[in-house]
């Protein structure tokens, strides 16, 4: 293996053969190689397996592997996932005023949700050192992520959920795959911390961002949006922060990718908060020093999240980037997600933060006209039909079956 966990605080290095979760210190690992493995990494190779059919190279994370975790491909749990599209509409350009702008659908992995990429990684990690109960708490993406990939592993899921706060589509697929489900009253952030201390106990194997494989294969968001580009950087990643985990992985996908020289600058990136759960955004404020946690609230359900597992890890991103962190508020989601919908796209209202906040940087002049910029959607619009009902400016109208009555209500 080329691969070591090394704390982003103490520099302290662990081994991947056993399971950790932090370091001794306190501080959050990461999974690291060698920076000359990267450099030997020609972008050819990875352009190359994309004519080829195996799951390894068709999946759109362990195309990468060499840069991901090296591993027999035998052990290898993929559905496969990624490959996801990147969409260009002069609706979405209009909209938010930056005539470069593309979104990457993340919402087009096997469960509907970019954390697919994480838990393909998670999942045979768990499965290599040995797990029998994989684990996480969940807003409702990484549970139905979690019930799948557990599920083609033939391991035991459990997910935690903060009761009654969780998009029935995500729920249906985590009790649909086979997971146990547990709703507990409180926050993300309490159900977060329970399935931590289970994790310490040796209960289960935690398979939340926390998790520093997950981020491993959230890396490839990145690596996939630039092999589109031709490996040409955008000037902008666009993103919705919610436990930090794509801002993490995000910033360590471009500073790998530029210091193993495929590509030749580095991209700025802007995490977007909705305004009710928005800690890092206010922490972003006062000079990113440290967080205080707080009760959030929004309609994006994904990311209510009020104490950010990676904010350590994402504060160095935006730091190591030049990126910001933005707010957006619930109407301004509510209305990007609208014109998103109204392409033919559709996002659940977390991803619309993407747009919401390329729109309010672009309005500030933060983001330039002439500048180019990818957001993330990063799931899939029937997550949540709650939202699309309440909220698409359109109801299913009751009509006779009468040809001619029919007729005048369409024409008119
Ligand atoms: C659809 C969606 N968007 C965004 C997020 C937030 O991602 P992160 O925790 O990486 O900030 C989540 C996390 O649950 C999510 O499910």
């Amino acid at each position: 293996m080329n691969e070591v966990l090394r704390c982003i605080e103490c520099q302290q290095e662990y081994s991947i053969d056993r399971i950790r979760y932090s370091c001794d210190c306190g501080g959050l690992l990461a999974v690291e190689r060698p920076l000359e493995k990267l450099k030997e990494l020609q972008t050819s190779l990875f352009d190359q397996r994309c004519l080829s059919q195996k799951d390894v190279d068709v999946s759109g994370v362990w195309r990468f592997r060499e840069g991901i975790l090296s591993i027999p491909e035998s052990e290898i749990v993929t559905h496969p996932e990624g490959n996801t599209r990147l969409y260009r509409r002069k609706a979405l350009a209009h909209w938010s005023g930056i005539d470069d702008i593309a979104f990457k659908h993340e919402g087009e992995n096997p469960t509907g949700s970019f954390k697919d990429r994480g838990m393909t990684l998670a999942v045979t990690q768990a499965k290599r050192l040995g797990a029998n109960v994989v684990a996480c708490a969940s807003t409702g993406n990484t549970s139905a992520a979690l019930a799948a990939y557990a599920a083609q592993a033939g391991l035991k899921s459990v997910v935690f959920l903060p009761d009654g706060k969780v998009a029935m589509g995500k729920l249906a697929q985590a009790l649909g795959y086979g997971a146990q489900c547990l709703a507990i009253t409180g926050s993300f952030d309490v159900a977060m911390a329970m399935v931590k201390d289970l994790a310490e106990r040796g209960d289960v194997y935690l398979v939340n961002s926390l998790n520093p494989f997950r981020l491993e294969g959230q890396k490839s968001i990145i690596w996939e949006i630039l092999q589109n580009l031709s490996w040409q950087a955008p000037d902008w990643i666009v993103v919705p922060g919610g436990n930090l985990g794509n801002t993490s992985a995000f910033g360590k996908a471009l500073r790998e990718a530029y210091d193993a020289g495929w590509i030749s600058k580095l991209p700025r990136i802007a995490s977007i908060q909705a305004e009710g759960a928005n800690p890092f955004y206010k922490s972003y404020q006062q000079g990113l020093r440290s967080l205080d946690a707080m009760e959030p609230e929004t309609v994006a359900t994904a990311i209510r999240i009020g104490n950010p597992v990676n904010f350590h890890k994402a504060k160095r991103v935006i730091k190591d980037l030049n990126g910001v962190v933005e707010q957006v508020t619930d109407q301004e989601i509510i209305a990007a997600k609208l014109v998103i919908d109204r392409q033919g796209i559709g996002c659940e209202p977390a991803s619309a933060c993407s747009l919401a906040g390329a729109k309010k940087l672009r309005d500030q002049g933060i983001i330039k006209a002439h500048e180019s910029v990818v957001g993330i959607l990063t799931g899939h619009m029937l997550k949540d039909t709650d939202a699309v009902l309440q909220h698409s400016g359109r109801e299913l109208e009751p009509i006779r079956a009468n040809l001619e009555e029919i007729s005048k209500k369409i024409l008119n």
